[in-house]
């Protein structure tokens, strides 16, 4: 439908001349390039697969929807074919490049209306094409919307899309964490019961969002933010004051699409007939809005690329903590991550939402009233009765210290495969490398016991302020901090391939100059891989179920469940070992026990010591007792209640300490028995 019957693109490198960058994703670099047989222009995306050998399924799954589809709307590949340790896919060229792009050259603020129901009627006929033939993009963003130099509006970037009637194994895949946060549905984040194409229809409705205001909702926070308020807050939507230059029937179409139930949200078939999109207008209209005035991609990227190359050296400067140089990164919208939870426990608290109002999409009481029982799993029961609806999201955001306990509730809240997903994605936070994910170090039960230590602090620093929390946060935190990062442009390709003589703009519109200023705003999602180290130092992983990041959240559904402790803790409570006690334990498993129980007989004597001197003090009476006995001392009558209680409870402790006493000599024997060898 795409080329001619007769158009064959050949599947040698040397049959293409590679012109000037074009794009960056997580996993590629795009080239405007030449078909020198076919004297036509073209994008080749070129993969490292050195690079992505823990997504080589995913590569695969990409290239073959990309040669399979067959709809205007949606991008073809010509070909593919390997060329040394790449993979080229040769595809139409996109000369106006992607939404995100044009919006971040031209457009910050955002598109009108008419411009916006254009672009998303396309996209809702290549939903519908999907859709109908059973596959989930589950990436639909204005990044991935492109448009060429007529017009034509095409979906792109197949990387995460899924097929329904998969089965095994790559029906499991269906069921996991993918996406770009922001865009993710709730029912994606929450994996409850794994979801369908139903989140297509939320990242649309987030993508219309992303297209009226020139970045998506939530997209300055870092992604477990996100995360927290997709799932606690009431859907993003276009009620506000800001909103007021758009049609009710636009805002009616985003607030179909972002309903938390999925069941509730249309279906893409349904919505291309709302009568939203009555104001949408021909390609031709597309091309004197968006596309007129407009550089040639290639400049633009590189622009775009300078531009946050020296914002990131400035936050870099500004930031010295590599935290907080993570979440600047976020905020730019790269979604090449690498963090565990800790880290973005710390972030969740240490953002600051200072530097604007609070989104408008927070704000507005009478969509949280009216979601409050439409919450998938977590936001309805957790707001208080008391709380007027719209504070709460104001709360949620600028609250530090109840972001950092939403936190822990909401996951403790997740039903525990989630739950294990995300924690595996968090410390497992790298799979790109060949290595495998970046673990550095931190068994499970480690990141557990983290867990309980940071949350402990936050029940004792409850009346802290919350710099102080994030302080208490962050000094917990395991300093696992985002791989040093690179440019590598055209890292691929010879550079003399990009020397300014062979910037020809061949095929590639020559817009005049853009009419608008330079100064941009840079949030949104996407703008520049962030390409991480192939030589991750990580080993350690061998986990079933490993995280694959292909710079979106991605995480596989299998089981991830804790490997359990591998070291021996007793048991206070019984007064038992959960050692193994089978007969070739051997001395080096029964000695941590043995120490452990030492440590808890110490521990419980001073407490024993600290109660006497508190008899002491409070009684007054009873002179000088450190000579006595503790036996002596319970002799003489209690005069007071208090003194009745600590009395028993001295006598409790000293139960415990024959207990323990009585256990260290039974594990003693055991031991000696076991290994004499080794004991003597
Ligand atoms: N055919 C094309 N013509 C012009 N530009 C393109 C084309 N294909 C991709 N691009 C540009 O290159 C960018 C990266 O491409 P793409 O999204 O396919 O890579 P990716 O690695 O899959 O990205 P992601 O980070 O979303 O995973 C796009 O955002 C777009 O701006």
């Amino acid at each position: 439908m795409e080329q001619p019957f007769e158009k064959r693109f050949p599947v040698n490198a040397k049959d293409y001349k590679l012109y000037e960058e074009v794009g960056e994703g997580v996993s590629a670099t795009v080239y405007r390039a030449l078909c020198i047989p076919l004297n036509e222009i073209v994008a080749i995306k070129v993969l490292d697969l050195e690079k992505c050998n823990n997504d080589l399924d995913g590569i695969r799954r990409e290239v073959q929807t990309m040669s399979l589809i067959d709809h205007p709307n949606l991008l073809r590949a010509h070909c593919s074919f390997a060329t040394g340790h790449n993979l080229w896919v040769v595809m139409p060229y996109m000369a106006g490049g992607s939404c995100l792009h044009i919006m971040k050259s031209a457009f910050p603020e955002g598109f009108e209306e008419p411009v916006i129901a254009t672009l998303l009627r396309e996209v809702l006929k290549a939903l519908v094409y999907l859709h109908s033939h059973g596959h989930i993009h589950r990436d639909v963003k204005a990044g991935n919307i492109l448009v060429d130099s007529n017009g034509a509006v095409k979906l792109a970037d197949f990387g995460v899309s899924a097929c329904m009637f998969d089965t095994g194994d790559r029906q499991r895949s269906r069921n996991t964490f993918v996406g770009t946060p922001c865009w993710m549905a709730p029912e994606v984040m929450q994996q409850l019961h794994g979801y369908d194409f139903k989140a297509d229809i939320w990242s649309f409705g987030i993508t219309a969002l992303e297209l009226a205001h020139g970045h998506a909702p939530f997209s300055k926070y870092p992604p477990m933010k996100v995360l927290l308020m997709t799932l606690q807050n009431a859907p993003p939507g276009l009620d506000y004051e800001r909103d007021k230059r758009f049609s009710k029937s636009f805002k009616e179409l985003v607030a179909a699409c972002l309903v938390k139930d999925p069941k509730k949200r249309p279906t893409s078939e349904k919505l291309l007939k709302h009568h939203f999109f009555k104001h949408a207008r021909s390609y031709d209209y597309l091309v004197r809005t968006i596309l007129y005035g407009l550089a040639p991609l290639g400049e633009r990227f590189r622009v775009l690329k300078t531009k946050e190359a020296d914002l990131l050296v400035q936050n870099k400067a500004f930031y010295e903590d590599k935290e907080q140089l993570s979440q600047q990164e976020y905020i730019k919208g790269i979604s090449a991550w690498n963090f565990n939870l800790e880290d973005l426990k710390s972030q969740a608290a240490l953002i600051q939402d200072d530097d604007d109002a609070p989104n408008a999409e927070d704000q507005d009481g009478s969509r949280k009233q009216r979601d409050r029982h439409d919450v998938v799993g977590l936001s309805a029961e957790r707001i208080s009765p008391e709380m007027p609806s719209n504070s709460i999201a104001a709360s949620s955001q600028e609250d530090g210290l109840s972001d950092l306990h939403d936190l822990e509730s909401s996951l403790a809240s997740f039903p525990i495969k989630p739950l294990q997903a995300l924690k595996g994605c968090f410390d497992i936070g790298e799979a790109e490398g060949t290595n495998g994910p970046n673990w550095k170090g931190v068994t499970q039960l480690e990141s557990e016991q983290l867990i309980t230590k940071s949350s402990r602090a936050m029940d004792q620093d409850a009346g802290r302020n919350e710099g102080e929390n994030s302080g208490q946060s962050s000094s917990s935190t395991r300093q696992v901090v985002p791989e040093h990062k690179k440019f590598l442009s055209g890292s691929l390709i010879p550079d003399s391939a990009f020397s300014p003589n062979k910037f020809t703009g061949d095929g590639d519109r020559d817009f005049p100059q853009p009419k608008f200023p330079s100064e941009r705003n840079y949030s949104g999602p996407l703008l520049y891989r962030q390409r991480r180290e192939t030589n991750n130092p990580s080993s350690e992983d061998s986990s079933e179920g490993a995280v694959v990041q292909r710079g979106r959240f991605k995480v596989t559904s299998a089981d991830l469940s804790p490997k359990g402790p591998t070291n021996c803790t007793f048991n206070p409570a019984t007064g038992g070992s959960t050692s193994p006690t089978s007969l070739n334990l051997r001395a080096s498993a029964v000695l941590p026990s043995l120490q452990c129980i030492l440590q808890q007989n110490t521990m419980q004597r001073e407490e024993i010591i600290r109660l006497i001197k508190y008899l002491e003090q409070s009684s007054g009476k009873l002179g000088d007792l450190s000579e006595v006995g503790t036996n002596d001392l319970l002799q003489i009558p209690p005069s007071s209640a208090r003194e009745k209680e600590l009395q028993s409870q001295v006598l409790q402790l000293q139960q415990s300490i024959g207990n323990l006493v009585e256990e260290l000599q039974r594990q003693k024997m055991k031991n000696i028995q076991v290994c004499p060898l080794t004991l003597n």
